[in-house]
């Protein structure tokens, strides 16, 4: 994540994904805790692919020793976007589909390998497998864009003409 996070504040377009202390790729969220709370680790990366090891921690469980579905999904946003972050560092995910094919098991490291499928000016295409010693459990892809540039910056805009007013919410889009 970008160093200064007082510069956000002023333009919140500075914002980018850079290597933390530890050299890892982490979300707004995680990059104060330099650790990944989703448990995703890079294994090991080429140019159009990045192999992650995966371990649901236990309080994402979403059923007795599986994980939320929603942890899943969270960690192929995560691993879908460092494939492309080495290379564009201002991304936004626009749409994610994810195959759910086996039940993930808690507390198991898992290999998870993403790849750039395709990429044109703002548009990327990735997709990505995570496997239990080689049987695959879940599939994603997901259209990633290159954001715009006042892309924060319009939607704090947009955000801020919805403040509650006392004439009742507004309705502009
Ligand atoms: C290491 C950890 C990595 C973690 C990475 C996590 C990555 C994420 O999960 S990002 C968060 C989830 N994704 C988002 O929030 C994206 C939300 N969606 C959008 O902003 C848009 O739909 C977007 C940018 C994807 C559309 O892209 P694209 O299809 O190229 O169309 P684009 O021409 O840019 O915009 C289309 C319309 O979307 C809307 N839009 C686009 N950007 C914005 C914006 N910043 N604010 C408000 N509306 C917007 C507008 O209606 C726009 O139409 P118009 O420009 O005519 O008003």
């Amino acid at each position: 994540m970008a160093e200064d996070p007082g510069a956000f504040a002023e333009d919140p377009d500075a914002f980018t994904i850079e290597p933390s202390p530890s050299g890892r790729l982490l979300c707004g969220g995680c990059a104060p805790h330099d650790v990944c709370r989703l448990g995703v680790e890079i294994a090991e990366a080429r140019d159009d692919a990045v192999r992650f090891e995966v371990v649901c921690p236990p309080f994402w469980h979403g059923g007795p020793g599986v994980a939320h579905g929603g942890w899943t999904a969270a960690v192929f946003d995560d691993a879908l976007n460092i494939v492309a972050l080495r290379i564009e560092p201002r991304l936004v995910t626009k749409s994610l589909a994810v195959r759910y094919l086996r039940p993930v098991p808690v507390g198991r490291p898992m290999d998870l390998l993403a790849r750039i499928e395709r990429h044109s000016g703002r548009r990327w295409e990735v997709s990505a497998e995570m496997t239990l010693t080689g049987t695959p459990l879940a599939t994603a892809r997901a259209e990633l864009r290159t954001r715009r540039p006042h892309h924060f910056a319009r939607h704090e805009a947009w955000l801020a003409r919805r403040s509650p007013s006392p004439n009742g919410p507004h309705a502009e889009s």
